[in-house]
């Protein structure tokens, strides 16, 4: 392990880190920084949580003067939150420095950030919508860029944003330094991506497993009507610091917060149907320990850092083993253990094997938890606060009274009565969710397996694009932006090509990247397609009957 002192990074810089805390370089920050320093292009791939932030901002914030007043480097998020987050996260590495960073994105007041730009940033960091509509009207200009970075780059490239990635990247002069960034990176998004980028090195630190190490993972089969039930008591059982809970869509997002919260937990629900006002206010309380359970669409799979989230559990399955990957991983971060429940319902299990072959990680069944353990996790938590109280608190005020309930009453039924107040149990209030169908594994076509060595279709996910039946058209922004609960499919991503198999380019599996500068491959890798019922074996499977998108509301990303 390499200390940050060892890049040969600028004092001011140094200081900064060193106030984050950071002793140690990660694997990835080892590998990818100095590359970067020296202006190389760059796919970077590494486990959720492993700081790639700081991977790509570190040299990102070096090669910046500050006394430039032009706008030198961008980067790309797919999501307003997490454009913030990584927002701030330049700002402590160039405080400093004293460069300037600023964060663009949408449902935020216009006239704001164009006060903010006024300021002359060095860095924008923003969702592709919002820069759009600024690069329109005029208040940012991309002539002087010299880095762009895409976080969650397979995110940023797949359908729902490329083409507003194009018109961006169009307007960057050739002469720049590309960097992608994800925790997963789908070959095809890869080829997709070498369009962006010259001669890129591959930094790839993935192991084995491509979710983090420290999670441990487990699943519940339950049938969709008692899901809620499980959810309760395994909120119970587990007790976590902070949790978040992935469910399917808006509607499904809202229904659960306001289950939660009727039965005395505390929780609220983030999905882009919110106001950014919402948004913010949800996060703030999350980040700062005032609700316990984030309820979430996948708008916060992707990047977000939450130091103490202990649990994340699948409500829902995800549609793609990489959202799969992305949602665990907002536990298990930055060296800390965590822990990943999903609910799967009899009829998901399929989709349930494709995510373990394709993460080429068992996920651990485990029995529902049953009422007594429940709980047995919720008094024990209840006592843990209580003796907390009883070691820490000032108790004075408090003590008249306890002795006069104790000269009246029977101390054991007197202390049980305070501990059923302070669980807040209000089990009995009566909790009825929408159903939700099963998501299932789609079968795709099998001309383009790994084997045949075939490119497939239309090249992958272009095909989609421009191929037949993708007349929706600007439906895919619509789509992500306001896909009302329930109906929120982002944007026939997968019907959209009228064929079963011009999708699946998806084909040669996660790792053993071809010039990858570490020598992580780890042979075949998954072999399947993305949302096929793959089969390791390379035997093609079965063409869909009908290609219904079963996609979730992958809504709301940006505006
Ligand atoms: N060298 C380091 N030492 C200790 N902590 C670090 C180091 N680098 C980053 N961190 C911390 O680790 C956490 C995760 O970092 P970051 O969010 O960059 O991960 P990531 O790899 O981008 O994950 P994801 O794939 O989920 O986006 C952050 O809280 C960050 O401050
Ligand atoms: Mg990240």
């Amino acid at each position: 392990m390499k200390t940050f002192a060892e890049f040969g990074l600028e004092p001011k810089v140094l200081q900064a880190i060193t106030e984050l805390g950071f002793e140690e370089a990660t694997p990835i920050q080892e590998q990818a920084i100095p590359l970067a320093m020296a202006g190389t292009d760059l796919i970077g791939q590494a486990q959720t949580g492993t700081g790639k932030t700081a991977a790509f901002g570190i040299p990102l914030i070096s090669k910046i003067a500050r006394e430039d007043e032009r706008i030198l480097a961008l980067i790309m998020t797919p999501t307003r939150e997490l454009a913030i987050q990584v927002a701030e996260e330049i700002g402590k590495l160039t405080r400093f420095k004293g460069l300037r960073s600023l964060a663009i994105y949408g449902g935020q007041d216009i006239g704001r950030q164009i006060r903010g730009l006024k300021r002359k940033p060095q860095i924008i960091i923003g969702t592709p919508g919002r820069l759009l509509d600024h690069i329109n009207r005029k208040t940012i200009r991309l002539d002087d860029v010299q880095t762009i970075v895409l976080d969650e780059a397979d995110e940023m490239l797949d359908m729902g944003f490329m083409e507003d990635i194009q018109s961006i990247l169009k307007l960057v002069p050739e002469e720049r330094q590309t960097m992608l960034f994800s925790a997963t990176m789908p070959p095809n998004i890869q080829r997709l991506a070498q369009q962006f980028l010259k001669n890129p090195q591959h930094v790839s630190v993935i192991p084995k497993q491509i979710s983090a190490p420290l999670i441990d993972q487990a699943y519940v089969e339950v049938p969709e009507r008692q899901k809620f039930e499980a959810l309760s008591r395994l909120i119970d059982m587990e007790s976590p610091d902070l949790a978040i809970v992935f469910g399917r869509t808006k509607r499904r997002v809202d229904e659960l917060a306001e289950g939660l919260q009727k039965r005395g937990y505390s929780a609220d629900g983030l999905h882009g149907d919110l106001s950014q006002n919402q948004r913010d206010a949800v996060m703030r309380k999350f980040r700062d320990g005032s609700i316990d359970v984030l309820v979430a669409t996948d708008v916060a799979a992707r990047g977000l850092d939450v130091s103490g989230v202990t649990h994340v559990i699948n409500f829902d399955l995800p549609q793609d083993p990489e959202s799969y990957v992305h949602r665990i991983g907002r536990t298990g971060r930055a060296g800390k253990e965590g822990t990943a429940w999903s609910f799967v319902t009899p009829r998901e299990m399929d989709h349930l094997h494709l995510i373990e072959r394709v993460t080429r990680h068992r996920i651990t069944r485990k029995p529902l938890p049953t009422m007594a353990e429940a709980i047995e996790g919720k008094q024990r938590i209840t006592a843990e606060r209580l003796l907390a109280m009883v070691e820490d608190a000032e108790l004075n005020e408090y003590k008249g009274i306890a002795i006069q309930l104790l000269e009246q009453y029977d101390s054991v039924q007197l202390l049980s009565a305070a501990m059923k107040l302070l669980t807040g149990d209000n089990k009995d209030a009566q909790i009825e969710l929408t159903p939700e169908d099963p998501i299932r594994a789609k079968r795709r076509g099998g001309k383009n397996d790994i084997r045949s060595g075939r490119k497939p279709n239309g090249g992958g996910y272009g095909g989609n694009r421009t191929g037949p039946g993708s007349g929706s058209g600007g439906g895919y922004r619509g789509n992500r932006d306001n896909a009302s609960s329930g109906g929120g499919y982002r944007g026939n991503r997968d019907n959209a090509s009228g064929g079963g198999s011009t999708r699946g380019g998806y084909s040669s599996g996660y790792g053993g990247n071809s010039g990858s500068t570490s020598g992580s491959s780890y042979g075949g890798g998954y072999k399947g397609n993305r949302d096929g019922a793959s089969r390791t074996d390379g035997r093609p499977s079965s063409r869909p009957s009908s290609s219904t998108s079963t996609r979730p509301a992958k809504q709301d990303f940006d505006a």
